[in-house]
């Protein structure tokens, strides 16, 4: 086992971390940059929102965290180790479910074994209880069309979970949801990921989410993409779960924090923007 470094306040094992990484597409137009001297370290069992302007490179870091390619320059570890590819440790929630129409719900979260070969006994056992968990107590032997948009998103959350990994990936999960589903799925997506001590990387758009939700948020800017700011979120927020958080005395100064942020970096937000207005600019 390799020996660990710890996060910057020694605490806990740093379990992702991106050092001097930058990435360039290469197309027949020539090579953009898309990301410039990224460094990040993300503890264990830590949650950390990655916000900016669309194209500023959130996506392209999850998929370095990935392994689905690797960086220009720099190194992506995971505990320690260099990422060379996808990895059962790590885990990819999207804002689309992909749910496959004609399996099961119950088929769909053991799709990963099915793909391997490996669905044991139990397994079904395994994912009617986990979907429970999930508030799908129900669900396993019915199919995607018979469920809502917020519980074919847990459906998918449950289908990422059993595999076991150790990060959770989130590229926009919950920005299909009306407010409300959002809300809840914010709250239960918190409390899971808490309950299991996984280490978690959401990409929003929403900084109210990213403030609700993280313990840090690292604020990206556009051409090419970099770090202007990773903020702190104070210590009485991020023991309240985020519908809880968003409604806490600090929050709206928080949320102000960051949209300033945004907007002197990320082109577009003007003074006084309020909670309930947190869309990162696009272009
Ligand atoms: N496969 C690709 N080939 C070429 N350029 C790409 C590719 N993927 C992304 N880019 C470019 O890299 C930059 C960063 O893209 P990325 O999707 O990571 O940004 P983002 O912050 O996630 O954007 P959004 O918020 O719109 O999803 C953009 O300029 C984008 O056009």
């Amino acid at each position: 086992m390799p020996m660990l470094s710890k996060d910057r306040n020694g605490e806990r094992n740093v379990t992702l971390e991106l050092t001097g990484v930058s990435h360039a597409y290469v197309g027949v137009r020539g090579a953009r940059l898309a990301l410039e001297g990224l460094n990040l370290a993300v503890g264990t069992g830590e949650f950390v929102s990655l916000v900016g302007p669309s194209g500023c490179g959130k996506t392209t870091v999850l998929s370095l965290l990935a392994g689905l390619f690797p960086p220009s320059r720099g190194r992506v570890l995971l505990s320690g180790q260099p990422v060379r590819g996808p990895s059962a440790r790590i885990g990819y929630m999207l804002q689309q479910d992909y749910l496959f129409p004609w399996r099961t719900i119950r088929d769909n979260v053991l799709i990963g074994f099915d793909i391997a070969g490996n669905r044991n006994a139990g397994a079904s056992e395994a994912a009617d209880a986990l979907l429970a968990e999930l508030g799908l107590p129900d669900a396993g032997g019915r199919y995607p069309h018979e469920l809502s948009g917020g519980m074919r998103q847990r459906a998918a959350l449950a289908r990422t979970l059993i595999a076991g990994p150790d990060v959770l990936l989130l590229d926009e999960p919950f920005s299909a949801l009306d407010m409300t589903i959002k809300l809840q799925l914010e709250d239960l997506v918190w409390e899971t990921l808490r309950k299991l001590g996984k280490t978690a990387v959401l990409v929003t758009h929403d900084l109210a989410e990213a403030a609700a939700m993280s313990e840090r948020v690292v604020v990206l800017v556009a051409d090419p993409g970099t770090i202007a700011d990773v903020v702190d979120v104070p210590a009485e927020l991020r023991r309240l779960k985020p519908t809880e958080a968003r409604k806490a005395q600090g929050f709206n100064a928080l949320f102000d924090r960051l949209w300033k942020r945004i907007g002197r970096d990320g082109g577009g937000a003007e003074e006084g923007g309020g909670v309930g207005d947190g869309e990162v600019p696009q272009e």
